[in-house]
């Protein structure tokens, strides 16, 4: 929500595409979900700049391995941090840029199942999260639903901030606070 705010032009097109795959009659459904390709592309773009999970989960080998020429020794802690890969330049051009755009073309080959090594915020190889599915499902029905029902205002002139804390989760330094103004004709929407 936050980026939307910060991108106008952005939000525009999820609202356009939430207007002509669900119209001004209906709400948002599961089945809608997989027609909305660039909530989708919006939805990975923020799970790229602000991983929720930055460093995954601690792992830990049982035995001492070599990697690439380096050894691991049995038992060391090891933490991948997810949030500078995919922030580097030699993967992403322009890396601090919301840029959703990108994953359009290339919406298949980045997806969540930790195959490419530049995007991958739910892990990867067996300990991989088991709750894609359902977060994947979780946050674009919420935010479809957010964004097809409302306009959102930011109040007295206030700017959205992505500020983040970086610790074992991400969070926002300053929690968004929004105005919701109805946009849609149907009240029905509403109850
Ligand atoms: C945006 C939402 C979520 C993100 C970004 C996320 C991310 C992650 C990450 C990075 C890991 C560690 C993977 C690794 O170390 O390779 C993980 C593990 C896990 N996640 Fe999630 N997760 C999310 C939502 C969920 C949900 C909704 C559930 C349950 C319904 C869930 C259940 C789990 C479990 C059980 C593990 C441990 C898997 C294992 O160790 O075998 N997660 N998640």
């Amino acid at each position: 929500m936050t980026e939307l705010l910060r991108h106008p032009n952005k939000l525009r097109r999820v609202v356009e595409e939430l207007d002509a795959i669900i119209g001004d009659q209906n709400i948002v459904e599961e089945f809608h979900l997989p027609r909305l390709l660039y909530l989708e592309a919006v939805v990975k773009e923020t799970l790229r700049i602000h991983p929720p999970a930055p460093l995954l989960m601690p792992h830990t080998p049982s035995e001492t391995i070599v990697v690439a020429g380096y050894t691991i020794p049995k038992n060391s802690n090891i933490l991948f941090n997810v949030w500078a890969i995919q922030r580097d330049t030699q993967f992403w051009e322009d890396p601090l840029q919301f840029e959703p755009e990108r994953f359009l073309n290339v919406i298949e080959k980045k997806n969540y199942k930790g195959n490419s090594f530049d995007f991958f915020p739910f892990g990867s190889g067996r300990r991989i999260c088991v709750g894609i599915s359902m977060a994947e499902r979780i946050m674009m029905l919420v935010l479809a639903t957010l964004l097809h029902c409302f306009e959102w205002e930011l109040p007295n002139g206030r700017k959205p901030d992505v500020k983040e804390q970086l610790r074992l989760v991400l969070s926002k330094v300053e929690p968004l606070l929004v105005v919701p103004i109805a946009r849609s004709s149907n009240s029905m929407q509403y109850q």
